[in-house]
């Protein structure tokens, strides 16, 4: 399977800020990602390193496997909207891309009105753009990237700001593109649930580092249980789970309760442990949580870093 975007050890650091902490990434074809985070988690950062717009601080970028000089000819199978697209106000939806057509040295005339009957926008190609709603805004930013006729679409927030019918558009037009068009999509939020039905994987970035990276069965497996366990001795237990799992997610709340967030599958190997050190477990049980919370755990900067 073709890798479309794969980046090594890629960094931005901006005076003495490091903003995206040096990342491996790769994205495949024919994926739906979404890149989950907090504002200022970076992803508008690492976006713009994909587009060209910023210069990594260290790190290398392969884009459809070419590297070096070759980037910038892959970049542009590419379609980007990690910026708010500046179309004319008082020009029609039609005029706007006609003027980037010709800008953008896009040669078959047609392919204006092919991208406005693809977003849904045929019927009001002749409506201003200051006359648009900001659903179909967003739309006409998505069908300019794909005036190029792109095989992957770069996203930055597209769904922010919508309204559920506005959300639910731009999802029916990505799927679309995705499955009859084979475009991969890379796209962000800082709303998990805005992505949940649309995207295949989902990458969670907190603090320029990717905290996890899960398929769509894998998020939901993940996302229904946990472990809740009440124990006579809290630090003791804490200190024994760390040590035992390096990756362990859990918090403590009040009363001697431990909810356990990962390896929730080795619960069996979790009891056995805390009961062969001496802890007392007076209740150990798997409870299901909402996908929210356990966006809010992992980058919301809450419970155990
Ligand atoms: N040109 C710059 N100079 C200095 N700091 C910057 C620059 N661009 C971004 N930053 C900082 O980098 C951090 C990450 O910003 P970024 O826009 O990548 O985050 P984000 O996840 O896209 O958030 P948002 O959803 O708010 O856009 C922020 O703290 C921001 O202030």
């Amino acid at each position: 399977m073709e890798t479309i975007i794969q980046t090594y050890q890629l960094t931005k650091t901006f005076k003495d800020a490091t903003i995206i902490k040096p990342l491996d990434f790769s994205l495949r074809k024919g994926e739906i990602c979404a890149l989950i985070g907090q504002n200022g988690s970076g992803k508008s950062t690492l976006f713009k390193m994909l587009a060209g717009q910023l210069r990594p601080t260290a790190g290398d970028i392969h884009l459809f496997e070419k590297t070096g000089r070759d980037v910038a000819q892959a970049r542009r199978r590419m379609g980007f909207l990690v910026e708010t697209p500046v179309f004319f106000p008082d020009f029609t939806a039609s005029q706007n891309l006609e003027y980037f057509r010709i800008q953008r040295g896009v040669v078959e005339k047609k392919r204006v009105d092919e991208v406005l009957e693809i977003v849904s926008l045929a019927k009001e190609k002749r409506k201003r753009f200051k006359d648009y709603s900001m659903g179909m805004k967003q739309r006409l930013g998505i069908a300019l990237c794909l005036l190029s006729s792109p095989d992957c679409l770069v996203l930055d927030e597209p769904i922010n700001g919508l309204d559920a019918e506005g959300i639910r558009e731009i999802r029916n037009l990505l799927v679309k593109l995705n499955q009859e068009k084979q475009i991969t999509i890379f796209i962000s939020s800082h709303i998990l649930t805005e992505l949940q039905l649309l995207a295949t994987r989902f990458v969670f970035i907190k603090n320029g580092v990717i905290v996890e990276d899960v398929s769509k069965d894998s998020l939901q497996e993940k996302s229904q249980k946990q472990l809740q366990l009440t124990v006579d001795d809290t630090a003791k237990t804490a200190q024994l789970l760390e040590q035992t799992y390096v990756d362990i997610q859990f918090k403590v709340l009040p009363n001697q309760v431990i909810i356990i967030h990962n390896h929730v599958e080795c619960s069996g190997d979790i009891n056995r442990l805390l009961l062969d050190n001496g802890v007392s477990v007076s209740e150990f049980r798997i409870e299901a949580r909402n996908l929210e919370e356990y966006f809010l755990e992992l980058v919301g900067g809450h419970g155990h870093d």
